[in-house]
């Protein structure tokens, strides 16, 4: 008897203004480059080439990630397909160094790269926090209707994103949409969530995770079975381009950002 497969299609929103300006984004809503348009262009045209039929969109809700996913669903004629947007997709929460530009932040920890990464890679590594009585901007009306602000994050490490993602992503996509109703599950979100869902979905050690980087804008796909457990290992939809990707996001911030 042939077993049933779940299709899970994951990816990191196209490059955004800031990803191209080599500054520290996390919660902070920048729109995409005109780079990151034609890379949410160019993950439809794989999803699609590829046959696979997203039944329902989950993003963030930030607008890099909104943005995407819509560019995508134009391109694979399936606009009208269920969108939820949930904060719980959101980035990290880069803390005080949120807009901070990655070299000069290098470079305030004395150029010392395993510090830099450390924060940036590190399953605990975490940003300076913003303190309780300074105003956070990147906290905005988008986030009235949750009753309990005091959840919202104020600077986060991977694994403070996982306490707030992993259970929203069990309970709702997993089980609700992927399990229950058989749906191909289309997710366009952000690089510590997608870094996050690996990790969760392929049991990466605490370790393992700090060498994973995630590009922009290439899909990912995770086949998983009815116990939840995935059938073969995850695949990028264009390897080559991912690779390229994964380099450029891994050195980020070593280097003083050329001119633009
Ligand atoms: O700026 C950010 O929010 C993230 C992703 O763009 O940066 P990094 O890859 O350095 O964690």
């Amino acid at each position: 008897m042939s077993q049933t497969v779940h299709k899970l299609i994951i990816l990191r929103h196209g490059e955004s203004q800031w990803n191209h300006e080599n500054k520290f984004c996390g919660w902070i809503d920048i729109n995409l480059s005109e780079k990151g348009k034609a890379e949410a262009l160019n993950a439809g045209k794989l999803i699609f080439e590829n046959g696979l039929k997203p039944d329902i969109l989950y993003t963030s809700k930030l607008s890099r990630s909104i943005e995407t996913g819509l560019i995508i669903l134009n391109r694979i004629n399936r606009i009208w397909i269920d969108h939820i947007k949930s904060w719980k997709l959101n980035e990290r929460h880069y803390g005080t160094y949120q807009g901070c530009d990655k070299f000069e932040i290098f470079k305030s920890l004395g150029q010392d790269k395993e510090k830099f990464q450390y924060i940036r890679r590190n399953y605990f590594g975490c940003p300076p926090l913003i303190p309780q009585d300074e105003i956070d901007i990147s906290i905005d009306d988008r986030y009235d209707s949750i009753d309990n602000k005091s959840q919202l994050p104020r600077g986060e490490s991977l694994e403070m994103v996982m306490k707030r993602l992993i259970p929203y992503f069990n309970e709702e996509i997993l089980i609700k949409h992927l399990l229950k109703r058989n749906q191909t599950v289309l997710i366009v979100t952000h690089g510590s969530i997608v870094r996050s869902l690996i990790k969760y979905l392929n049991n990466i050690n605490n370790d393992q995770i700090s060498n994973i980087n995630v590009p922009t804008g290439v899909p990912l796909i995770f086949e998983l079975d009815e116990n939840l457990k995935l059938v073969k290992d995850y695949y990028y939809l264009d390897n080559e381009l991912a690779k390229k990707g994964i380099e450029k996001v891994a050195n980020e911030g070593l280097k003083k950002q050329e001119k633009l």
